[in-house]
């Protein structure tokens, strides 16, 4: 368990916070680890990838995503380099455009995506469709005969109904259909219950088990316009207790040698999906891409051994990890109200002008961030901060506690690091908000990768009646 998953409160002078939040010495100093690598502070003011804060507000305005591009593409590339010989998917769903499709691409990564709205994004992009691999767990006629007709390299199979689905399809366009099926692996993965995938009890994969997920393979061995390619597994997301990988491993390479065994088929694939945790506070402590590699290289290699089966070519999924720590939000300050709590303590809220609109995590997984005073520094005291938006929903919490100079003021600006993946990919228009823009910051330049949306666009869509 990390630390702050004990969730205790404690009493600070005037304040009140959790146990595992220290007041900082020095409340503008970033912790390196999470931040985007080349975020420092020039004079108090946030700079990255050699570009002030202040003047991507001045020209984009906020909230604004301010992606670090050679950051971003530096863990596209340890991963690559880490997991070398295995095929490594970006998971587009933690944020994909077609400027992010377009870096893993360059960077030597494949890419996953699991709707007809990513794989646009994807071939938009110009990412050769085989080297796209298509997910979900209801994907619909429409979207196989877009990803077939584009000739996606892997359909990862989740249901039996959708096997039905794939064949009349492939028959229809004439093709093969290469595919994977997502098992359960039955492992309880320790992470946030909405995110975890590999128990029995949720939506995703065909149970190891109940033995669904062999019927699946026979069936697909039986279909002639289907190639079996492997098994998948992913167990879920943010995860940094790596035995759940170990056990997942375990099982699947277990399924993997159970199908050569009986059916005498060769699977050439196997994948082991993503879900691998990042730093959002100082209490979370990530395995690095090498670290990782080297555990589950070990692992398969073992049991691969003791089963008597050569090694499949193996792939993952990595999403968070790439994306989600490249990236911070810069947001406005619009008011700032100190609030008196039980037993004489104070906290302060300081309202910015996003919100659960553009970052849905705090309040759908009880998620912890942490923040900067990005436009200037502060000598004053630091007290209890939390950062809330601008919704009419009392839930609609940024970062739930944060220590800030207690002189933080109206038209200040603040980031929040580690909202490169979920946040942009999950955001919303609730109470008629337009969508953030989002830049990329790279030796001195800003690009903008999505503009803000306007009133307009959205009125747009109001085609009244
Ligand atoms: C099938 C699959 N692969 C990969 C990922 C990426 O996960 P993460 O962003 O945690 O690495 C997900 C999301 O959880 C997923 O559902
Ligand atoms: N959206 C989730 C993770 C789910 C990943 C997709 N299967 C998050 O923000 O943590």
């Amino acid at each position: 368990m990390r630390a702050h998953e004990a969730g205790a409160l404690h009493g600070q002078a005037g304040t009140r916070g959790p146990a595992w939040l220290d007041q900082p010495d020095d409340p503008n100093a970033l912790v390196p680890q999470l931040w985007p690598a080349t975020v420092t502070k020039v004079d108090g003011v946030l700079t990255a990838g050699g570009v002030s804060v202040l003047d991507i507000a001045r020209e984009y305005g906020t909230p604004t995503y301010v992606v670090d591009e050679q950051d971003f593409r530096d863990r596209a590339r340890a991963f690559r380099e880490a997991f070398v010989g295995w095929d490594v998917y970006y998971a587009g769903k933690a944020f994909l455009c077609t400027a992010t499709a377009r870096w893993v691409d360059e960077e030597g990564l494949n890419l996953d995506v699991c709707t007809a709205g990513e794989l646009a994004v994807a071939l938009r992009a110009g990412v050769p469709a085989k080297r796209i691999g298509l997910h979900g767990n209801n994907k619909s006629r429409r979207e196989l005969v877009r990803a077939l007709d584009a000739g996606v390299g892997r359909i990862i199979v989740d249901s039996h109904a959708e096997i039905d689905r794939i064949v009349e399809v492939a028959t229809e366009l004439g093709v093969t259909a290469r595919v994977m099926v997502r098992v359960t692996a039955g492992v309880e993965a320790h992470t946030h219950e909405y995110i975890a995938t590999a128990h029995e009890d949720q939506k995703f994969g065909l149970s190891i088990t109940d033995g669904q997920a062999l019927d699946a393979v026979r069936r697909i061995l039986d279909e002639p316009s289907m190639a079996l390619l492997g098994v998948h597994s992913h167990i879920g997301s943010q995860i940094f207790d790596t035995s759940g990988f170990e056990v997942a491993a375990r099982r699947v390479v277990g399924l993997h040698a159970q199908i050569i065994k009986e059916y005498g088929y060769t699977p050439p694939e196997l994948d082991l999906g993503g879900g691998f945790g990042i730093a959002y506070t100082t209490q979370d402590d990530p395995s690095t891409p090498a670290q990782l590699a080297a555990g589950m290289r070990e692992i398969v290699a073992y049991e691969c051994g003791a089963l008597g089966v050569a090694m499949p070519r193996l792939s993952i999924e990595p999403g968070r990890a790439i994306a989600g720590p490249s990236t911070f939000t810069l947001y406005e300050v619009g008011t700032v109200k100190p609030v008196a709590l039980d037993g004489g303590a104070t906290r302060t809220y300081v309202s910015v002008d996003g919100g659960m609109s553009d970052n849905i995590r705090t309040a759908l997984y009880d998620a912890d961030y942490s923040c900067t005073l990005a436009s200037r520094g502060s000598e004053v005291e630091p007290t209890l901060t939390r950062i809330v938006g601008k919704h009419c929903e009392a839930g609609d919490i940024i970062v739930k506690d944060e220590f800030l100079p207690g002189d933080l003021a109206i038209a200040d600006l603040v980031a929040v690091p580690g909202t490169g993946a979920y946040c942009r990919s999950m955001a919303s228009n609730y109470n008629h908000v337009p969508k953030a823009a989002v830049v990329a910051v790279r030796e001195g330049e800003v690009r903008l990768m999505l503009r803000r949306e306007t009133e307009d666009e959205m009125l747009a869509l109001d085609v009244g009646y």
